[in-house]
């Protein structure tokens, strides 16, 4: 069965440009983008920047907006923290879960990922989560192994009802902000591991709906391959997200 899902280009701009950076990131990225059919785009500013970027992108539904991480209690004593329901009432539609910086530099475990995955389900957002093995993971034949066992719980945890929302990206930890990208065949590899898993869970069908993006290192030179390979949806990108040219150059080589 053949199913077309949208692509999506996704700009997560980690801890990167504040709200004046934002505003004229977006002055310099609009006008390189036509709204054009079967493709959205999406950025991930700091919540700090959230407010500028939603001024910013007001008229161009072709753009959306997500934070890059939430709390999955719906508020209290939690220093530094977001709420989903405060994430949606800034106007995020999409949340990050589970990045790998969020699992390797901050210790995030596979149960706060499903802890997060559900509650951005329940405040009607869309989860975007991340997956993907370590270099010492792949050396040692583990790569899907590991992207399973990130998979399993959460998939476990979200009803087929909200499948139509979940996003999936497939970041390898050795390709992010390394330079160094997965080969295509890699990516399609694990991009099939990957929709094996939603189909084992969920069946064919309902799981087709769902998109996978890869995200480490993507560029303007290497997008347009990596989207070519079959299963890879989009792309997830960090330091070329940061240009507007540059990642204006990502989002047509979409299409
Ligand atoms: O982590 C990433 C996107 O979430 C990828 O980062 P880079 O594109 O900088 O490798």
């Amino acid at each position: 069965m053949t199913v077309t899902r949208t692509r999506i280009l996704a700009g997560n701009w980690k801890m990167n440009h504040g709200p004046s950076q934002a505003a004229r990131f977006f002055a310099d990225f609009l006008p390189l983008v036509e709204p054009a059919d079967g493709r959205s785009v999406v950025f991930f500013p700091p919540a700090v920047s959230f407010a500028a970027a939603r001024e910013a992108v007001q008229g161009r539904p072709d753009v959306r907006l997500g934070v890059q991480n939430v709390h999955w209690e719906a508020g209290g004593a939690f220093t530094g923290e977001l709420s989903v329901s405060m994430a949606a009432d800034a106007g995020a539609e999409l949340v990050l879960v589970g990045h790998s910086e969020r699992r390797h530099v901050f210790g995030e475990t596979i149960d706060e990922t499903v802890r997060k995955t559900v509650a951005v389900l329940e405040g009607g957002l869309d989860p975007v989560l991340c997956v993907g093995e370590t270099i010492d993971e792949r050396r040692a034949d583990r790569a899907e192994a590991v992207v399973v066992e990130q998979l399993g719980p959460v998939l476990a945890a979200v009803p087929v009802e909200h499948l139509a929302r979940l996003v999936i990206a497939y970041e390898p930890v050795w390709a992010i902000g390394t330079g160094v990208t997965a080969t295509p065949a890699d990516a399609a590899a694990m991009h099939a591991a990957v929709r094996r898993t939603l189909e084992e869970v969920y069946g064919a069908g309902a799981a087709g709906q769902v998109p996978v993006l890869y995200g480490g290192s993507v560029k303007p030179e290497n997008a347009a391959e990596l989207m070519s390979q079959p299963g890879v949806d989009g792309v997830l990108v960090g330091g070329a997200s940061l240009d507007p040219a540059g990642f204006a150059a990502i989002v047509r080589a979409a299409g």
